[in-house]
């Protein structure tokens, strides 16, 4: 009975002794950095405060010192809150938890820095833990495995595919958009749905050689249905959190609703899937050259481990990770932003407008059918996609993580950042700065990313060219040696996409009983703001994004 009182007192006393101690070391380390101090008395990740965090966030602020840390420590408050914290607490602050400080960092020059230095800042270990589920890959890697791996990855992605990019995405939005028109409902709820299936078939065809005709994406609800190797990554993709934490065993439980039973089945199918499709490549590697980045990729590692060509070479493992992250991330963060544009653009007419007017004068004159000469000319469908990656962004924090003492240049003080702690770059905030994109920095404006001449001729549409953002303060597709290598193929795919769709149709909200036009497309731009944190940044409710396809 005693030995019982004794654990049920000192239980609870070591771990309160613990946490303080946890706190006051964290506390101590960040006062260190100089950096202005946020606290959270919980860790932001930890279980039970993970569960509670949201439901009882009112209650916790009622502790003032702890208000603006609790906010921090709720998963995507920076794209709720855009510049406002920053604003009050500074451009870089720590928030002090019991488990491992956060540099929030909305300052371009540090930010910059921070992706610059890849050594002393390498990935997050949660990022590396979540996106390893399927295999080790280069978002994964750090060191000299990054290089090995982003050696042989990279060149998959070159200007060579563009032209295969331009052309299935012109096909496939051409069928998207007489699916749009002849449907009796004019397929309102599906216009989300189908700029993924977009991304996806690309993918498809552009990645494994496997074409897909165009249909609106519906996430795979049954477990015994046959899906291909596409269907399975992006379920896997999408639910990538549950398939990292919960073993496919217990997913497949008769008692999961179905999309998790199904999930559980796409686990446990996908290495089989992923051998066969390799395989496949190699049976058919020795005739003709095929030109998809799973047969380049197959081949030039192949050839590193025989030493044919090079030293550089991919273990089997990475092969499928680096396929499941190509497949997973350029799918979801190319289809999330074809959404957001087309509803930005649905609920602003004049920028759609805006964005007639270059198509009417270059496809005009050119047609849609060479790619070199006309996608270089279609700066105004560009500018709509860095809009909306600005104001949307697919990452809205990119996280590194600090291991060793690291000294730190902000404004003109030194400051030492201490370990363990995480470095977040924070986009939303970046994104959206006044002192950087204006006192209109939250409208959607795609003109600002244009140049206008002050002399000289006045610019001709097909001849504007894109603003270079300040550096630091635009990271859509991250910065540094590990920038986003889908960046031109994204564009290429995203700039077909709105050329075609925008060249031949105006869309417009739904207008729903009792609603004006302007209320419609209210609710459109909040439609646009609720969101949340998948793979990527998308939509919480994608069929609420009610849309007109209407003939022009
Ligand atoms: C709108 C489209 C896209 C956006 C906004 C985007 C954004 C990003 C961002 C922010 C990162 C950095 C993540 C980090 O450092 O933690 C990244 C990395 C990466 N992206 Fe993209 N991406 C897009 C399309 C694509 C496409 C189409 C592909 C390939 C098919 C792709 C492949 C990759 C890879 C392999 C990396 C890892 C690079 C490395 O760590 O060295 N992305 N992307």
């Amino acid at each position: 009975m005693n030995y019982l009182a004794t654990f049920l007192i000192a239980g609870p006393l070591l771990w309160l002794l613990n946490w303080a101690w946890a706190l006051y070391r964290n506390y101590r380390n960040a006062k260190l950095s100089g950096l202005p101090v946020l606290i959270c008395p919980f860790s932001p990740d930890g279980f039970p405060y993970l569960i509670i965090k949201v439901p009882l966030k009112p209650l916790l602020e009622l502790i003032p010192i702890c208000r603006p840390g609790i906010q921090v420590s709720i998963m995507g408050w920076e794209h709720a809150d855009r510049y406002t914290l920053h604003e009050k607490y500074g451009r870089v602050f720590i928030l002090v938890n019991p488990a491992r400080n956060e540099m929030w960092c909305a300052d371009p020059d540090t930010a910059q820095l921070i992706l610059a230095r890849r050594r002393e800042f390498p990935q997050l270990d949660m990022a590396t833990t979540i996106m390893s589920t399927f295999g080790k890959n280069v978002i994964t890697a750090n060191g000299e495995d990054w290089g090995r791996q982003r050696r042989i990855v990279v060149p998959n992605l070159n200007e060579r595919i563009s032209e295969a990019v331009w052309t299935e995405t012109s096909h496939q939005a051409n069928k998207m958009v007489e699916y749009m028109l002849q449907r009796p409902d004019n397929g309102e709820a599906e216009s989300v749905s189908s700029l993924r299936a977009i991304a996806i078939n690309v993918l498809s065809l552009v990645g494994y050689g496997q074409p897909k005709p165009f249909k609106p994406q519906k996430l795979c609800q049954d477990p015994t249905a046959v899906m291909s190797y596409t269907d399975v990554v992006s379920l896997c993709g999408e639910l990538i959190v549950l398939a990292a934490f919960v073993p496919s065993w217990i997913l497949r439980l008769s008692i999961m609703p179905k999309l998790l039973q199904t999930l559980g089945v796409a686990m446990e199918r996908l290495p089989t899937l992923t051998a066969e499709m390799l395989d496949e490549q190699r049976a058919h590697s020795d005739g003709h050259q095929r030109d998809h980045f799973v047969s380049q990729l197959v081949r030039l590692s192949d050839a590193g481990k025989t030493g044919e060509t090079t030293a550089q070479y991919l273990t089997e493992e990475e092969i499928a990770g680096n396929l499941f992250l190509f497949t997973a991330a350029g799918f979801d963060t190319t289809g999330n932003t074809l959404g957001f544009a087309v509803t930005w653009l649905a609920a602003q007419p004049e920028w759609q407008r805006w964005t007639q007017e270059e198509l009417d004068c270059v496809l005009g004159k050119h047609g849609m059918h060479d790619y070199a000469t006309v996608f270089p000319k279609l700066t105004r469908c560009l500018a709509v996609m860095y809009e909306t990656l600005r104001l949307n962004p697919a990452a809205t924090h990119i996280g590194r993580t600090v291991h060793e003492p690291i000294s730190l240049t902000i404004g003109d003080k030194q400051h030492l950042l201490q370990p363990p702690l995480t470095a977040y770059i924070n986009n939303s905030t970046l994104h959206t700065l006044p002192e950087i994109w204006g006192s209109d920095s939250l409208e959607f404006r795609p003109s600002r990313w244009i140049i206008t001449p002050s002399s000289g001729p006045p610019s001709q549409l097909g001849d504007e060219k894109l603003v270079t953002p300040q550096k630091g303060a635009f990271n859509g597709w991250s910065g540094g040696p590990r920038v986003c290598p889908g960046q031109k193929m994204s564009q290429v795919e995203f700039v077909t996409v709105i050329a075609t769709v925008f060249s031949k149709c105006n869309i417009e909200p739904i207008l729903r009983e009792g609603e004006t036009m302007e209320s419609a497309s209210g609710h459109l731009m909040h439609m646009i703001q609720d969101t949340q944190m998948r793979l990527t940044m998308q939509f919480k409710h994608p069929r609420e994004v009610r849309l007109k396809w209407r003939k022009r």
